[in-house]
Order: structure tokens, then C-alpha cells, then sequence
């Protein structure tokens, strides 16, 4: 195992624990090695190598098609890679039946929050998490499921909307109930595709910050956050791939990878980084 410490600390120097350094196999979680996705002549991934241990968390940066999703749906077995191999949680997709692998996988979306009924209880937009369904189902659920769905409605600050209907949330609500949902199986690996999208300032500040305390619990799973933005890594995230036109920029440690030069490289801007804490703000020179 790569021994990161929790919390903020983890933006400190540490062992490089991906692209050529030294990695504990029983800890992978993701293992993708020369993965490549193509779809006619588009290459939406290409001859991708990247390791995701368990004590990890990751932030995937790069603009508008660079192929954040993409990895992201490889990660939770939604997609098959063209060529090259993916390992998830141990299983090789392509020879794991996959409704057996997704339950272990966490996996937040605007993609996922587009087919939830609005006339869905957020309290059972969590629960059926459970029972792999979204729409409701069954009206009974068991109690010791709906008192985690609960509590993980409190952990994200949202337990007095349990009640209400999921059309009738904020975007900001939405996307925490969703991620409630997406813990609600105690999953090994969480994958979150651009959580903050569509927040105002106070509610990106929010998630910035319960992300962050979500990476700081030592019984958190693996997480994997896609991002267009610098100012949305939450600290105590450990590590960062750059990702532009399907290609690997850079990968690491965060400290290490997120860099000016990095960032100029993967935007294709002259862009300046500055650093205030563990916060991170770039704009263009
Ligand atoms: N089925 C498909 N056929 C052809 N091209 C596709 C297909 N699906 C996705 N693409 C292209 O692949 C590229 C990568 O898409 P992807 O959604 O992974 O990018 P992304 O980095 O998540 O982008 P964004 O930040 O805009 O969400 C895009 O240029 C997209 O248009």
C-alpha cells in the first residue's frame, strides 16, 4: 500500500504512487493499461496507462473532449475499452459480469441525474441505490437501509430535503443527494463527474468542502473527481491526471502535476497557477 496520510496533509510530498513508481497490486482499484476508446475515426482515448490504489483520491482535469467521461465510464464499467485492458476492484472487464461489479462502484453523473423521475422522494433517490434501481420500485424499503440513507443525506448537509421531490431540488441539491446516493452501496471506488457543475460560488464552496472531508475519512473509498477547474480540487485530494485530445498530459501526485507548465500544456493557454492553503486558482497570463 502507497501510506499517504489523511486530510490536508496529503497535499504533502510523498511516494509517487502511479506512472512508473513503486505500487502494491492488492491495492489497485483501477488498473488501466494501454487502454484505448475509438468510435470511427475519433479516438477518445488513447494508450492510457493509469493506476488507482485505495487510500487514493483523485482529481481527472482537461477541457471541454478531452475524454474525462470516458475514463470515468471505463471506470464504472459502463463502457469496454477498443483495445488494451481495464482492471476493476480486482475484475477484468470483458470477463466479470458486470452486474455483479457495479454495485461495488459509486458512480455520480449529470448523465445518471437526467433519468431520475421527478416525482422521486430524494429519501428513496438514495435508498434504491441499495437495490441497484432508480424510479420507485418498492415502496417498502428496510429500515436499516433507509437510517444509512439518512445519515449520508446528513453527511452532505441535506437530510431535511428527504422528503421532498427530486424535481423540486436546486441544481446544488441534486448534486448532493446524487452523491449520497452514489455511497449509499459502501462502495470501494466513488467516481464523480464534475460535481460542481452549475453551482453558484457558496454552493461550489460547499462541495468543495464536504469533498474534503470525505477524502480526510480513512473509511472512504478511492475516489475519482472529473473537473474543468483547478479551484474545484478539494483538499486532501492526493493525486491529478491532466487529460487533453485522449492522451495522458501528466499523472501523480498532486503537488507534482499541478503546475503552471501542466495546466498551459493541457488547456493549450499561457495560463498563471497561483496557490493560496491547499486551494488551487489559475486564469490566463
Ligand atoms: N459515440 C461517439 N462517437 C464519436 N465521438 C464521440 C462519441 N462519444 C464521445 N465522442 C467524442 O469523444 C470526445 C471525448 O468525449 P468525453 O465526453 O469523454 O470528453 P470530456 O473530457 O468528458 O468532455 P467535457 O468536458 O466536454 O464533458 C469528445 O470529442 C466527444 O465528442
Amino acid at each position: 500500500m502507497t501510506h499517504v496520510a489523511a486530510g490536508a496533509a496529503r497535499h504533502g510530498p510523498g511516494p509517487l504512487a502511479t506512472m512508473g513508481a513503486v505500487t502494491d497490486l492488492d491495492d489497485l482499484v483501477v488498473r488501466m493499461s494501454g487502454v484505448t476508446v475509438r468510435r470511427g475515426r475519433n479516438e477518445l482515448l488513447a494508450d492510457v496507462d493509469w493506476n488507482v490504489e485505495l487510500d487514493e483520491r483523485w482529481v481527472v482535469l482537461g477541457p471541454n473532449g478531452a475524454g474525462k467521461t470516458t475514463l470515468l465510464r471505463l471506470a464504472a464499467a459502463e463502457l469496454f475499452p477498443t483495445s488494451g485492458t481495464v482492471d476493476l476492484l480486482d475484475e477484468r472487464l470483458g470477463k466479470v459480469n458486470i452486474f455483479e461489479l457495479r454495485p461495488r462502484i459509486g458512480f455520480s453523473s449529470g448523465a445518471f441525474a437526467a433519468r431520475v423521475p421527478g416525482d422521486e422522494l430524494v429519501r428513496d433517490v438514495v435508498v434504491s441505490a441499495g437495490y441497484a434501481v432508480v424510479g420507485r420500485w418498492r415502496e417498502e424499503y428496510d429500515k436499516i437501509d433507509i437510517d444509512r440513507a439518512m445519515e449520508l443525506l446528513g453527511a452532505m448537509g441535506v437530510e431535511q430535503l428527504a422528503e421532498r421531490t427530486f424535481g423540486t431540488l436546486s441544481e446544488g441539491e441534486r448534486k448532493r443527494v446524487l452523491i449520497a446516493r452514489a455511497l449509499m452501496t459502501d462502495p470501494e471506488l466513488l467516481l464523480l463527474d464534475e460535481p460542481a457543475a452549475g453551482l453558484d460560488l457558496g454552493g461550489r464552496e460547499d462541495l468543495v468542502a464536504r469533498l474534503s472531508a470525505l477524502a480526510a475519512d480513512p473509511d472512504a473509498p478511492a475516489i475519482v473527481l472529473v473537473t474543468h477547474h483547478v479551484e474545484e480540487i478539494p483538499p486532501g485530494f492526493t493525486h491529478a491526471l491532466l487529460l487533453r485530445e485522449g492522451r495522458p498530459v501528466a499523472a501523480g501526485l498532486v503537488d507534482d502535476v499541478i503546475t503552471a507548465e501542466n495546466l498551459s500544456k493541457t488547456f493549450d493557454q499561457d495560463l498563471l497557477l497561483e496557490r493560496s492553503g491547499y486551494r488551487f486558482f489559475a486564469r490566463r497570463r
